[in-house]
């Protein structure tokens, strides 16, 4: 598990190994595996141009540290202060010790066109707000330039806590995070800042708490909880998931929801719903059903909504499933539908996935304010549903309604946003309630599989092979984890 501390968290337990070690080890630690990750990427440092963007704060400090040591390998080093007067001083010594110079703001542009690497410092979790204008056009002549940015701790200008960016911010190559992601890392529009992502451990560990605000499963995660038949399985062990989706405008809905289910591993899918014929032509082994949801037989969990549309049928519909008292995942229309007090009231687990648009208007709010603050938004359906949110996009993040750490999906890409994949994406998540998966362990597990194939899959697709390429993006998860597992020849 990835683990994302918010900014709060991270200074208490700098604060509690500061107080451990001597002056100024944490920023030697930091500024360490700074250099190495700038001489890394620049393929050797002799003779290369490192222009370091430096405010006042430790992150400033850092940037000028690992300058330093880069200087004293033979790279030339200039630092561009953005407050002279207040530039951490011994950072600054050790700069100039090794040969580095300082230029003022007014002639970066002419340093940063001549380097080969930028180093943000500006800003890291120390940041307040929107970067103030001298900031801000630093910020934008280093994603003008044609040198590699490296982004100390984080890209300045994005919010550390939520990922939220307000007016111009670094875009770095590479960022080089200390002791502990931060959760805006991770959340887009900040993810879309960072590039590739790179830890250096400074010792935090012990000190942060067990419960992080932020947490990205990976392989071995999503492999612990998949479910897999045993000697002792059967239809109803497994897990039987009832789908309510497609209209006879939208049959293909049906088609691909149910496909979702039966590669999610599901022992049985019964649909409900007008498109019986075109399920069962592309899958015969369903269990079809032309009355009502509460008359179609025994479920473990339902999926309602895709294709669904909005007449009678499907008002009672969604209703009926509402009322249910096993796990429901509730998507697209039927988002529209429920009634808001129904889906509080519920007992057993409830997922909620929309887009930003249906999030919008769940919310009553903007669909870009709900992009623009992700998370604050996918906590805000969580509570006033009681339910497990999960925000589909860029960024996909799931939130419990218990106020445990939010979710964030890894894996994804941004062809994934084709029609019929969020069908695809509420079967597969459905069986996985089915299986007896929480609702947060389904709904992340869900988009971890979904996402991943998408990645798997050449580009362009169509929705119906991201369900068909699920068995095999699960074997190599389990592959990946078996193989890890054994020793090493
Ligand atoms: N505290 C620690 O133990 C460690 C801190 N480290 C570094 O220290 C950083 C935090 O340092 P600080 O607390 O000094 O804070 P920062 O250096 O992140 O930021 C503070 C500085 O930024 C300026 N600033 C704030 N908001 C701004 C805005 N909107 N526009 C422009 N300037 C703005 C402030 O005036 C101040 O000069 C971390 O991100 C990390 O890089 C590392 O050295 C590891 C150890
Ligand atoms: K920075």
């Amino acid at each position: 598990m990835r683990c994302g501390y918010d900014v709060e968290t991270v200074r208490a337990a700098e604060r509690a190994l500061m107080g451990t070690l001597p002056d100024g080890a944490l920023m030697r630690r930091a500024a360490f595996g700074l250099a190495t990750a700038c001489a890394d990427m620049l393929g050797g440092v002799y003779g290369r141009r490192v222009v370091v963007l430096a405010g006042s704060g430790d992150n400033g400090g850092d940037a000028l540290y690992a300058a330093a040591a880069l200087a004293r390998r033979g790279a030339g080093a200039v630092a561009v202060e953005l407050a002279p007067e207040r530039t951490h001083p011994g950072a600054l010594a050790a700069l100039r010790a090794a040969g580095g110079r300082t230029v003022a703001p007014e002639d970066a542009d002419a340093v940063i066109g001549r380097a080969d690497l930028v180093l943000d410092g500006i800003v890291g979790i120390g940041g307040k707000g929107g970067l103030r204008p001298e900031a801000a056009r630093l910020a934008e002549l280093a994603r003008r330039a044609r040198a590699a940015v490296v982004a100390v701790d984080l890209p300045s200008g994005i919010d550390p806590d939520t990922g939220e960016v307000a007016g111009e911010a670094v875009r770095a190559d590479v960022t080089v995070a200390f002791g502990a992601y931060k959760p805006g890392l991770l959340i887009d529009p900040g993810a879309e800042h960072v590039g590739a992502l790179r830890f250096t451990d400074i010792g935090l560990g012990p000190h942060l708490p067990r419960t992080p605000a932020l947490e990205a499963l990976q392989h071995a995660d999503v492999a612990a909880l998949l479910p897999s038949p045993s000697g002792e399985s059967d239809k109803y062990r497994r897990g039987v998931v009832g789908v309510v989706a497609g209209s006879e405008r939208y049959p293909g809905a049906a088609v691909l929801a149910v496909g979702g289910a039966l590669r999610g591993g599901a022992g049985a899918v019964r649909y409900v719903g007008p498109g019986a014929d075109a399920v069962i032509a592309r899958f015969p082994e369903t269990l079809v059903s032309a009355g009502p949801p509460a008359k179609a037989g025994r479920v473990q969990a339902w999926v309602i909504g895709p294709g669904l549309g909005d007449d009678s049928r499907a008002r009672q519909a969604v209703a009926e499933v509402v009322a249910a008292d096993v796990p429901v995942l509730i998507d697209a229309d039927a988002l529209r539908l429920a009634d808001r007090e129904a889906v509080r009231a519920r007992r057993a687990g409830t997922v909620l996935t929309p887009h930003a648009g249906e999030a919008a208007a769940l919310l009553d709010a903007d669909r870009g304010d709900v992009e623009g603050a992700r998370l604050a938004q996918v906590r805000r359906l969580a509570e006033e549903f009681r339910a497990t949110a999960l925000l589909k996009g860029s960024t996909t993040l799931v939130a419990g309604p218990d106020g445990a750490a939010v979710r964030v999906n890894p894996t994804g890409s941004a062809w994934l946003s084709t029609a019929g994949s969020g069908d695809v994406l509420s079967g597969l998540t459905g069986s996985l309630l089915a299986a007896g998966l929480s609702a947060q362990d389904a709904a992340s597990v869900g988009a971890y599989l979904h996402g991943l194939a998408g990645r798997d899959l050449p580009p362009p697709f169509g929705a119906h092979e991201l369900a068909d390429r699920v068995p095999l993006v699960r074997a190599s998860i389990m592959d990946s984890v078996t193989n890890d597992a054994l020793p090493r020849t």
